[in-house]
């Protein structure tokens, strides 16, 4: 067996802030190789889902092989591995940097090193990647490419004399990125005679083809024909087609060390692919499998529900057909005394939920109302046992309850000065501890341990807010503490409404509890009588509001003669209703259960 040096493969991927140019830069990688045609390169390649495009974020990690004739007169095979951008993807993205060998760190050049360059740029360094800075967007005019190269350095601690500065808008100066790439990045070693172990990168089902499994080769030949065995989760497959991506899938037969590309077999479901597993031969294993291999877990959970009871089947399926293509979004049946029927929901994170919930409305063309979203609460309980606790509303008695631990995050942020005061205001406020804080360039950088409890709901909007946009976040779980925590309900007309209740600490439990009565009383619309809405721990009440009683015709306003608008009005009064919930005898508005977590104090 020898191990050898494959010279004309680079493997890389690019880690940059969002925004930053990630797209734009892979498109005219693309183009500049001649993969594609000008007439297919009018969309951004890329991004290819719906809503990665709209918000402009790229979720599922895609490669292309792109074919380079380099200065030297040689022809490079150039693997990019697309990374996802957004941190409840962490997972998938140290599994595509451990895919290949170098980084390019594209860095918007009038905007600088943000907390996302910094959390992405040290992945890739954990990775052992080879890292080139390209400075992107030297065409606008606020662009100051030395600035950033000292920011580079200063901050990354990495050399950054020779970083390319590019547009990728105007193509500008991507032929130097490709002979940097070629030159300064790493080629993949293997040994093409040892059994075959390749790393499962992503996954994902296909309507023609079923599941399509994107590998990297380590060691050994991945052909078309033979039976693999995936190591993690011991099933094996037959291979049917084995291919790359040029973008456009093209068979190529067999892959062998160092390659990057695609197989299909007689995979059923995304779920049985795990990103991160070890494939190899199922008649000849390679002896270890690949380091690091973790099944993700869902770390944020809430109840999604059908505003119309009779679609509770419809949701059902539309699920099935979501989870088929994300193993990581996990569902099951949950009633609840309010809401009915419904599931309860896992996922990585809250972009991960808001995508999901947003497809489900729009794809599948559901309303639905979600629950307050709840992190997973690791129970100590008396007898010894350990409990994880994934919705408020089934917490044990508290008599059997030793300690309970909630999950925590480390956070980075950057924000120009002058929001300084008010992002630490914020993260205090949040029970946050200072770790850091430090500054890069004129920007603060502050870096606190928060409880994830804290950050899920509107941690991010605020501090948007806060900082006129400027600010940047990043975050990753760090570990689990101990908390004072409480579960504290919320009662309307004396009726629990178990998709409001949550756990919070305690010291914060009275200030929280008066901010949710004083928020539904604005939120629940007057009926006929009067009622209460109260915030209790156990029994005890800690906070009240009363919303008054009102008779209103909302027809009342239109003196009799126009029919149209008195038939317009009705109908928006029919419309209203029916994204409401009854509560006993009260209806609650659907949007009452997301804003009346949102503490905006
Ligand atoms: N002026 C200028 N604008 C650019 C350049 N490169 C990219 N942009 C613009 O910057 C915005 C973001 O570019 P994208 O390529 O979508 O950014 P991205 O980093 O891929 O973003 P994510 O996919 O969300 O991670 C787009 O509006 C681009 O048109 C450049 O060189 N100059």
């Amino acid at each position: 067996m020898t191990t050898r040096t494959f010279d004309n493969i680079r493997n890389f991927s690019i880690v940059a802030h969002i925004d930053h140019g990630k797209s734009t830069l892979a498109d005219r990688l693309i183009q500049t190789t001649g993969t594609l045609s000008a007439r297919e390169m009018t969309e951004q390649v890329l991004d290819s889902m719906d809503i990665e495009r709209e918000r402009g974020i790229t979720i599922k990690a895609q490669t292309v092989r792109l074919e380079y004739l380099a200065e030297d007169g040689k022809t490079y095979i150039l693997n990019l591995m697309d990374t996802p951008g957004h941190v409840d993807f962490a997972y998938e993205v140290s599994r595509s940097l451990a895919a290949c060998e170098g980084s390019l760190l594209v860095v918007d050049a009038s905007q600088g090193v943000e907390a996302q360059t910094l959390a992405n740029v040290y992945q890739a360094i954990d990775a052992n990647h080879e890292i080139v800075p390209v400075l992107n967007k030297i065409d606008l005019p606020a662009a100051d490419p030395d600035r950033i190269k000292e920011q580079i350095e200063e901050v990354i601690g990495i050399d950054a004399s020779d970083a390319v500065p590019i547009s990728a808008k105007t193509g500008l100066n991507i032929e130097a990125v490709l002979e940097a790439i070629v030159k300064k990045l790493p080629p993949p070693k293997g040994d093409e005679t040892a059994p075959l172990k390749a790393l499962l990168v992503d996954s994902w089902y296909d309507a023609y083809l079923g599941v399509v499994v994107l590998v990297r080769v380590i060691d050994g030949v991945l052909k078309k024909g033979m039976t693999i065995k995936m190591m993690g989760t011991n099933a094996s497959h037959g291979v049917d087609k084995v291919g790359v991506f040029t973008p456009k899938m093209r068979d190529i037969g067999q892959l062998g060390p160092g390659e990057v590309g695609f197989f299909t077999g007689s995979i059923k479901e995304v779920a049985d692919t795990r990103v991160g597993d070890t494939i190899t031969d199922d008649r000849k294993p390679t002896a270890s499998a690949l380091p690091g291999f973790k099944p993700v877990q869902p770390v944020v959970f809430c109840g999604l529900f059908p505003v119309d009871a009779a679609e509770f089947e419809n949701l059902r399926g539309a699920m099935g057909r979501l989870r088929l293509n994300d193993a990581s979004f996990s569902y099951e049946m949950e009633t609840s005394a309010a809401l009915g029927f419904g599931f309860r929901c896992g996922f990585l994170g809250l972009l991960h939920l808001e995508i999901i919930q947003e497809r489900l409305e729009r794809e599948f063309n559901l309303d639905l109302i979600s629950t307050a979203p709840s992190v997973v609460y690791h129970l100590k309980m008396t007898d010894g046992s350990i409990k994880e606790l994934h919705n408020p509303a089934d917490m044990p008695d508290v008599m059997k309850i030793e300690t309970i631990e909630e999950p925590w995050i480390r956070a980075t942020i950057l924000t120009p000065d002058e929001y300084l005061g008010a992002v630490l205001k914020l993260c205090q406020d949040r029970r946050g501890v200072q770790i850091d804080l430090n500054y890069v360039g004129k920007r603060a950088m502050v870096v606190y341990d928060l409880p994830l409890n804290e950050v899920v709901f509107d941690f991010y909007d605020r501090l948007k807010s806060i900082s006129k946009g400027y600010a940047s976040f990043d975050y990753h779980i760090s570990d689990y503490r101990e908390g004072d925590l409480v579960k504290m309900s919320v009662l309307v007309n004396a009726e629990p409404v178990d998709a409001l209740s949550m756990l919070v600490h305690r010291g914060r439990a009275e200030s929280r509890g008066r901010a949710m009565c004083e928020k539904l009383k604005d939120l629940i619309p007057p009926h006929m009588f009067q009622i209460p809405v109260q915030a209790a721990i156990g029994g005890k009440i800690i906070a009240r509001e009363t919303i008054r009683a009102l008779r209103k015709d909302v027809t009342a306003k239109c003196y009799g003669g126009d029919a149209s608008r008195k038939r317009k009005l009705l109908d928006k009064q029919k419309e209203g209703k029916k994204r409401m919930r009854q509560f006993g005898k009260v209806d609650i508005p659907q949007e009452a259960f997301i804003a009346a977590l949102k503490m905006d104090s």
